[in-house]
């Protein structure tokens, strides 16, 4: 297999939800692919189902041989009365050596962490301790789901550049998930846009000057923002889901 990770098919359920149809999808080494869409559209079913903590009820994911999988979830809730270092997290549920600890905060943008405790990091501090954890594999593909949730704007393109650095640092792939298009769409080799099916996807361009895209994603993005291709092969026809997501306006679109 040419490809680090091959979805053929695919379709998870949720409790009594269909929660992903028909999903193909594929990631190569070494590139950066963000999903987005809207709530509830199945992003973070994707994820789950990639890492094996989902089974689907029908399709076939194929892994390359060996593949090692860095996972920084959503969110982590940690007793905050609970005493425990940084070290100490990092440490579990399996024993690192110290050097493997300080290698893997240095590479997530944090030095001289080690002996904080949880409790006391900050927002932008605690995903970083979530990324470095995510690292100490030495992941040849890192996902992350929404890592920036709760961060303001500068903290959470900080903690992208930071993604971008370890790419190019480790030469891994990272799949992301996000709602924050305008921050994550210059870093993506790839755009996948879900809504329970694959809607659209494509490689981002830099189109600033376009209007639509302006008007689809606003005009403060200081030139950053990037577009996707539309292939749009199929029918919204049945589909249950909000489109509100959809990019029906899109500049591409005219031109294609
Ligand atoms: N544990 C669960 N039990 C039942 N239904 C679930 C469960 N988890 C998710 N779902 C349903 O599956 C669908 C996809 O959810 P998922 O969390 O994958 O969406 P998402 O795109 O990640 O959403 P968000 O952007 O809100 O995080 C939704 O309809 C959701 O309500």
């Amino acid at each position: 297999m040419t490809h680090l990770i091959e979805i053929t098919g695919l379709s998870v359920r949720q409790g009594g939800v269909l929660a992903l149809s028909d999903v193909d999808f594929h990631i190569d080494r070494g590139e950066i692919v963000t999903v987005v869409g809207p709530n509830g559209s199945g992003k973070s079913t994707l994820m789950k189902t990639i890492i094996g903590a989902l089974k689907p009820v029908a399709g076939r994911i194929e892994r390359a041989k060996g593949l090692r999988v860095g996972y920084v979830p959503q969110q982590l809730h940690i007793d905050p009365t609970l005493p425990m270092t940084v070290a100490r997290f990092l440490g579990l549920p399996k024993r690192v050596s110290r050097g493997a600890i300080e290698a893997a905060l240095h590479k997530a943008g944090l030095h001289g962490l080690a002996a904080r405790q949880m409790a006391g990091l900050s927002g932008g501090q605690f995903q970083r301790v979530l990324l470095a954890r995510a690292l100490l594999d030495d992941p040849d593909l890192l996902i992350l789901d929404e890592a920036t949730q709760g961060l303001d704007q500068p903290g959470s393109a900080a903690f992208y550049r930071q993604i971008e650095e370890v790419r190019s640092e480790l030469g891994c792939a990272v799949l992301m998930v996000s709602h924050e298009l305008h921050v994550v769409m210059a870093a993506s080799d790839r755009v996948i846009c879900l809504n329970g099916h694959v809607c659209c996807h494509g490689t981002p361009e830099i189109v600033a000057s376009a209007p639509e895209y302006r008007a689809l994603f606003g005009t403060g993005t200081g030139g950053a923002l990037a577009l996707y291709r539309h292939d749009h092969d199929h029918s919204h026809e049945g589909c249950d889901h909000d489109h509100a997501h959809d990019h029906h306006d899109h500049p591409n679109e005219a031109a294609e």
